[in-house]
């Protein structure tokens, strides 16, 4: 296994606190103070190297976005882009997923991108599949009423998968392609895998899907 927790890209990551936020649970509930605005907040999770939330970050002024990844060698390619672009609507967490409801309130935030999410093809490790039934709970607590998945994946078995875990939770499809770059979506984003496997002629899987409304206890 690549050892990714590399001391430099920890450092790096420390040497800027104002991006990737050192400590995440301190704004739960305050995100838009730290923001600056009371803009709807998307994050993306699994955000990589950081070409999409970047991009989308930089297209949408009016939304604040926040990547979430796990490793620090990887992360830091999101931040030097983060550098370069200098997006006050975009922050970093180099965060673990399942840790999510620490950092975020209940209604927090208004959509969540899963872009080329790790497979996990074996049943053993069904778990860990960010579309499985547990982190499907995750979201909805942090998610505001109908919150947004937008899922896109290279992995037919995976994208089939999570369809199948999004119906049983009783998710609502809103948008699903079977050939992405084949469709009429416009304003598509392409992510760093995306690129990769779509010049190797895989074909890519997008959705769209969005929780039923929350229970009102009148
Ligand atoms: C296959 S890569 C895709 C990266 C990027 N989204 C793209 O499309 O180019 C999946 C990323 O998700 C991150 N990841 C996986 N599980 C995670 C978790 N529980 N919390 C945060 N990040 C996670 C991995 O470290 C990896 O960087």
């Amino acid at each position: 296994m690549r050892l990714r927790n590399k001391p430099w890209a920890k450092e790096k990551i420390a040497a800027y606190p104002q991006y990737v936020i050192p400590n995440p649970e301190e704004y739960k509930g305050r995100w838009n103070e730290l923001f600056g605005n009371d803009h709807p907040i998307h994050i993306e999770i699994g955000t990589g190297k950081g070409k999409f939330i970047t991009e989308i970050a930089k297209a949408n002024p009016n939304i604040n976005y926040i990547g979430i990844e796990l490793y620090p060698s990887v992360l830091v390619s999101a931040l030097d882009k983060l550098i370069a672009n200098e997006l006050p609507n975009l922050r970093l967490l180099n965060v673990n997923a399942k840790d999510l409801t620490n950092f975020f309130a209940e209604g927090e935030i208004e959509r969540i991108y899963l872009n080329f999410s790790d497979p996990w093809p074996k049943k053993r490790h069904e778990k860990r599949r960010l579309t499985y039934r547990s982190f499907l709970e995750l979201y909805e607590k942090v998610l505001v009423d109908e919150g947004e998945i937008h899922f896109k994946t290279d992995n037919q078995g995976f994208f089939e998968y999570s369809l199948v875990s999004f119906s049983q939770y009783g998710l609502v499809l809103t948008y699903v392609s079977l050939d992405l770059h084949n469709s009429d979506f416009e304003g598509n984003i392409m992510t760093e895998y995306e690129e990769k496997f779509s010049a190797k002629g895989n074909r890519i899987y997008r959705c769209e899907v969005k929780y039923p409304p929350k229970q009102r206890h009148l």
